[in-house]
């Protein structure tokens, strides 16, 4: 058992987390700053690998430092993807070697692994037709394609994969930063922010709130919405926690309603917005912009939802946390201002979508407990079915979306009330609209 003294702890033997002091020793050699307070571990319930801290972190505080000189790339993908071959392909030569003998990157297993079929018992086939379902391997179609970084040619080499995958999985818009991927993503328990350093070209990361001893160190890997809770799936195979911003159906028409979703006349006064930094509540555009033309809800909790949430809701997202009581207040503010007709066609959607799917929730939470059992067993005799882990995973994710969607027509329904009851006028609109038309 854990902690039995005759036994090794883990963090000794497994040297994706022994290697750290030499990795930290590296990087502060090479110019870089790190907090004493901070070390690498497991992260509770997830089990994910992460920056976690060692002792209390202050609000402010500078936790680590990247100088110009450490950051990879930086360019675009062909030439960074070329910049990260050429290292690795340096072996111990290479600046970088440490950095990339700590990366965990081909840990983690992505929808662009899966096989392609979508065969009755792929990991395809159990998203059951819900996005990311028709762009699971898109990063790599278009890294290969005639238009990408391979000019038509396929990837052959696991040594271009593996820095393909590191590139995907680890680089900001700045390129590959050593120590600070080594943060995992939480929106809703962000607590670190950067700072560029503008003349020296280096990245500072510093704490947002006051981190308590033993709590896991987060960033954003989707700042304002910007990334939905599939995309951020297709790209890295998790489903984040909560706050999740789930976006289905694109076609041309929603793009078009979308910009009638609100009620931004001056007669109405539902949406006090009291941030100091904005010009006022009817100045602000981001108050009243739909944060995509999608269908789209915010989760916030298994009960709390934004129904097509604005720019001025996912703005928070990656940028900063929000009790559940704030959430529900500017949630409150936002319902207040969004139609009823659009409610209803949102609500609409979700239950025909949740009614196309072949399985329920309820069946589902029976099938994966099964998938689960059925992986485990095999581990214990020793087989790795990389497809029945990729089987899991879809199933794990098209479960959170069915409940999202079961949320969406909860909150619609539930909260009826609380919207701006437009569908009266909406209606008498369109018939006279349509007895124009005779
Ligand atoms: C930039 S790395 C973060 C650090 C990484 N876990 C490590 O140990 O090196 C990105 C990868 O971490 C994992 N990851 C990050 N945030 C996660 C989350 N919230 N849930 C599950 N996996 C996560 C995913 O495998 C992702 O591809």
């Amino acid at each position: 058992a854990a902690g039995s003294p005759n036994e090794t702890p883990k963090r000794d033997v497994d040297p994706l987390i022994s290697k750290f002091p030499k990795f930290v020793e590296w990087f502060r050699r090479q110019g870089g700053f790190i907090d004493d307070r901070v070390t690498i571990g497991y992260e509770p319930g997830s089990n994910i690998r992460g920056m976690i801290t060692t002792a209390d972190i202050p609000a402010k505080t500078e936790i680590m430092h990247i100088p110009k000189s450490l950051i990879i790339g930086g360019v675009d993908w062909c030439q960074d993807f070329e910049t990260i071959k050429k290292e690795m392909d340096m072996g111990p030569l290479s600046k970088w070697f440490d950095y990339f003998d700590f990366d965990d990157s081909s840990g983690s297993r992505l929808p662009l692994e899966w096989d392609r079929s979508d065969e009755p018992g792929s990991a395809r086939r159990e998203l059951q037709g819900l996005t990311p379902d028709d762009f699971t391997h898109r990063h790599i179609d278009w890294f290969e394609g005639d238009w990408g970084c391979l000019g038509g040619k396929e990837m052959i080499s696991v040594f271009d994969f593996q820095a393909f995958k590191i590139y995907l999985t680890r680089s900001m818009n700045l390129g590959l930063m050593p120590m600070y991927d080594l943060m995992n993503h939480h929106n809703g328990k962000i607590n670190t922010y950067i700072e560029r350093d503008a003349k020296r070209g280096g990245v500072s990361v510093l704490s947002l709130v006051d981190i308590p001893a033993g709590f896991p160190i987060y960033n954003t890997y989707s700042w304002s919405g910007t990334k939905s809770t599939n995309d951020l799936f297709g790209q890295y195979g998790f489903v984040e926690d909560y706050p999740q911003l789930w976006q289905w159906n694109d076609s041309e028409l929603e793009r078009y309603r979308a910009y009638h979703r609100y009620v931004t006349t001056d007669n109405n006064d539902v949406n006090l917005d009291e941030n100091p930094n904005h010009l006022g509540k009817w100045n602000n555009k981001l108050n009243f912009e739909h944060n995509s033309p999608f269908y789209e809800v915010l989760v916030i909790s298994p009960t709390v939802a934004a129904l097509l949430p604005t720019k001025h809701l996912t703005g928070v997202l990656g940028n900063g946390q929000l009790s559940l009581e704030g959430w529900r207040s500017v949630i409150d503010n936002h319902h207040a201002t969004l139609r009823s007709s659009h409610v209803d066609a949102l609500c609409d959607n979700a239950m025909r979508t949740l009614n196309s799917l072949p399985t329920t929730i309820e069946q589902d939470e029976k099938i994966i407990r099964h998938e689960k059992l059925r992986l485990k067993r095999l581990k214990e005799f020793g087989i790795e079915d990389a497809n029945a882990a990729d089987v899991v995973m879809a199933i794990e994710f098209r479960l959170a979306f069915k409940k999202a969607l079961r949320l969406t027509m909860d909150v619609a329904t539930q909260e009826r009330e609380a919207f701006f009851k437009d569908t009266e006028v909406a209606t008498r609109e369109r018939e006279a609209f349509d007895t124009d038309e005779l």
